[in-house]
């Protein structure tokens, strides 16, 4: 893999990191990114950036032949599942048909490499313990539905076009921020739990709620399987690799997670620990669309490809999250 990897998405969250993950790695790069969510300062100096939307198809053929580009990290996405809910249009528009044109560029310029970043959200509400990936797809949601028809597609395309290989990796709960603190979350009026706790630990929020505590779960609360950001980076380097070998392939789906649960009480009280302050939270009704429990069966990741993430404690997802959010506010303008 000589020629450079494309990374769409690159300047967003999980993009940075693994755009952090392949230059350790000793890749060559190049980062595709329309700057709608994203920010150019997540991307490293010297790695290339072309603002552009992934749907440009004449930009981005000019692009995959200017770099000889021959392996797509997919990143890029809309990813707010209440969002997608109010405004579903605006997530097949993206997710899924900005995503065919993408994948219709690279069809046409021979790219032999394809990795999808698809989710959790896919499985629905699963009626098992640890999710595997032949638990059975029943998106609730739009964006759930969006990630689902793009992983339709590549499907038929491995299918249809022989030399195109294609891994589609379904995130669970991703969060947590680069160890040396060179990137990490800055979505603004977040959602996520990590990151909303982090944002009160800092001080930049007076209070937040726990949305359930009724659940049929050890304290009540639901639980999630929460997978470090910079593991999750790692997963695509090795991802790309075991694509890269002629035995393997041409079609992989892998869940990404530890298989192991924490309840949001458990997060909390982490948090509690890592800034050292008491957090202001007060109990809630649940949130319509929540499952109790997602937890991953991803030993598939480990044994087939050899993942071994490093960065699997809570308290490691949480205090890189919080070091994270003291030194985006450190970095702010007055
Ligand atoms: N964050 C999570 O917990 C999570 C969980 C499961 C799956 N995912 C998936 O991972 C991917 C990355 O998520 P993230 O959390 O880093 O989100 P993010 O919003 O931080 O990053 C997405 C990036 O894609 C860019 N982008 C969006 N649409 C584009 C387009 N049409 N053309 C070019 N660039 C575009 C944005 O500017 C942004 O930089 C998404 O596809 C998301 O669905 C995320
Ligand atoms: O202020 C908050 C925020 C969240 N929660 C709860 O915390 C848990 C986790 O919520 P959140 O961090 O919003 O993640 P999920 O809703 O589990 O969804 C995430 O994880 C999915 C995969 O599991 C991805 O598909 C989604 O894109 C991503 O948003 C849920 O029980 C929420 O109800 C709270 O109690 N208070």
């Amino acid at each position: 893999m000589a020629s450079p990897i494309l990374v769409t998405g690159g300047a967003g969250y999980i993009g940075s990191h693994a755009v952090l993950a392949l230059r350790d790695a000793g890749h060559d790069l190049v980062v595709l990114d329309n700057l709608s969510n994203g920010v150019l300062e997540a991307v490293p100096d010297g790695v290339p950036v072309v603002v552009a939307d992934i749907a440009d198809g004449e930009t981005v053929s000019a692009l995959l032949k200017k770099y000889a580009i021959r392996d797509i990290l997919h990143f890029a996405g809309y990813v707010r599942v209440e969002e997608s809910v109010a405004d579903p249009l605006k997530y097949y528009g993206n997710n899924t048909a900005a995503s065919r044109a993408l994948l219709d560029t690279a069809i046409k310029a021979g790219i032999e490499r394809f990795v999808f970043s698809s989710t959790a959200a896919t499985y629905g509400v699963p009626d098992v313990m640890a999710v595997s990936e032949e638990t059975p797809t029943q998106p609730i949601n739009p964006y759930g539905w969006s990630k689902l028809m793009t992983e339709q597609m590549l499907r038929d395309a491995v299918a249809a076009y022989p030399g195109f290989k294609v891994a589609i990796l379904r995130y669970f709960n991703v969060a947590g921020a680069d160890p040396q603190a060179r990137t990490g979350q800055r979505t603004k009026n977040a959602t996520h739990l990590i990151k909303v706790a982090s944002e009160l630990a800092t001080g930049k929020r007076s209070g937040m709620q726990v949305f359930g505590t009724d659940y049929d779960t050890p304290d009540g609360t639901c639980v999630r399987d929460y997978i470090h950001v910079s593991d999750l980076a790692q997963a695509h380097v090795d991802v790309l690799d075991w694509l890269a070998r002629p035995e393997n392939g041409p079609l992989g789906l892998f869940n990404c997670g530890y298989g192991r649960g924490y309840s949001v009480r458990e997060v909390l009280a982490a948090m509690e620990k890592a800034s050292g302050r008491r957090l202001q939270v007060d109990d809630a009704p649940r949130r319509p669309g929540d499952p109790p429990a997602l937890i991953s069966d991803a030993r598939r990741l480990r044994e087939q490809v050899g993942w071994a993430p490093k960065w699997d404690q809570l308290d490691t997802i949480i205090s890189t999250a919080f070091q994270w959010e003291k030194t985006l506010e450190a970095n702010q303008p007055d």
